[in-house]
């Protein structure tokens, strides 16, 4: 079985990469949380099955997308992943995986929220011929699961512990809507949440049962929102996370050590996020003959 390589397109499509990394600070300057985008997306994809861009597809000919999955609430910037693949279609026809676009999206969407710049994503993963919507809830954690399931889970695939603990630094950009929170605040609020925190969060989720089509939402990082950095073991220590599992995360004994390491440096959470984001991506992809290049990333090739 062929492996995923360093600069894989080298001879097929020279300029790839650098037209994905353009395409992403083109669109990062319009909509900077696009680059927000594509850090999630890496991990709702690898995580399904593999890093094959299943999660791209679009509910259309008997497939049903992963976007309708309720685990994908909130993700956004989907038509602007094919802004990118055009731009590569146009200098390469049907050479580049939307797989790849989604992995080195996301490196190059790192790079641009101030995180590490230094990632050294493989490329070489080709596109899945179907949707996995199926077990979508089974693989991508809920919000309040435990940290040993979310531990589990990805130590199924290959990311230790260490690792798991880096890769939700990623809740350092980003925002929350109310619908995955409020069961901290009401009826009474969660008492591992700091009460000036909570105070806040019940501002900005004024009710216990929010319109899931209202965009009412809080971010992740009131500090340094749109800066991948280590803020993020900051506030949990301080028992300002949103989440259940961010809460869970600073306190569990197998969890807080990392924690308060990557509080303390930002260098080793570089270091460890980094290291985890090219273990996430390197899941169980398809090569060489697997899979397809899909022309449109949102649809399977027609036979
Ligand atoms: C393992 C357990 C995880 C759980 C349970 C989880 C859950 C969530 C939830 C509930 C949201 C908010 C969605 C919303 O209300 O709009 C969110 C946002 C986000 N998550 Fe995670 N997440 C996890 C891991 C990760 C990982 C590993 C990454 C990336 C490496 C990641 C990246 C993000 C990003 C970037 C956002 C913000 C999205 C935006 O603002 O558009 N998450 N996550
Ligand atoms: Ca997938
Ligand atoms: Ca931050």
């Amino acid at each position: 079985k062929s492996q995923l390589q360093v600069n894989y397109y080298s001879s097929s499509c020279p300029k790839a990469e650098e037209i994905i990394k353009q395409q992403v600070t083109v669109l990062y300057h319009e909509h900077g949380n696009t680059a927000i985008s594509w850090v999630r997306n890496l991990f709702h994809d690898c995580v399904v099955k593999s890093c094959d861009a299943s999660l791209l597809l679009e509910t259309a000919h008997g497939v049903v997308s992963e976007q309708t999955s309720e685990r994908s609430f909130g993700m956004r910037n989907f038509k602007y992943v094919n802004t990118i693949k055009a731009a590569v279609e146009k200098e390469c026809p049907l050479t580049v995986s939307c797989a790849d676009i989604v992995a080195l999206s996301a490196r190059d969407g790192i790079a641009m929220l101030g995180g590490p710049s230094n990632i050294e994503m493989k490329t070489g993963r080709k596109d899945s011929k179907e949707s996995y919507v199926g077990v979508v809830k089974d693989l991508i954690p809920n919000h309040n699961d435990s940290i040993s399931s979310v531990l589990s889970r990805f130590q199924d695939i290959g990311v230790d512990l260490e690792a798991t603990v880096a890769l939700l630094g990623a809740h350092s950009v980003g925002r929350v809507h109310c619908m995955n929170l409020v069961h901290r605040l009401y009826p009474t609020v969660d008492p591992t949440l700091d009460p000036t925190h909570a105070s806040y969060l019940k501002r900005r989720c004024p009710t216990p049962n929010p319109d899931p089509k209202a965009v009412e939402y809080v971010r992740n990082d009131l500090k340094t929102p749109m800066i991948i950095d280590n803020n993020y073991y900051k506030n949990i220590l301080q028992n300002k996370g949103l989440l259940t599992l961010d809460a869970e995360l600073a306190t569990d004994p197998k969890t807080a050590p990392y924690v308060q390491k990557m509080a303390d440096d930002n260098g080793y959470f570089n270091e460890q996020f980094s290291r985890a984001i090219v273990l996430l991506s390197e899941n169980n992809p398809l090569v060489g003959d697997e899979g397809e290049v899909r022309k449109d990333c949102r649809y399977v090739n027609a036979i």
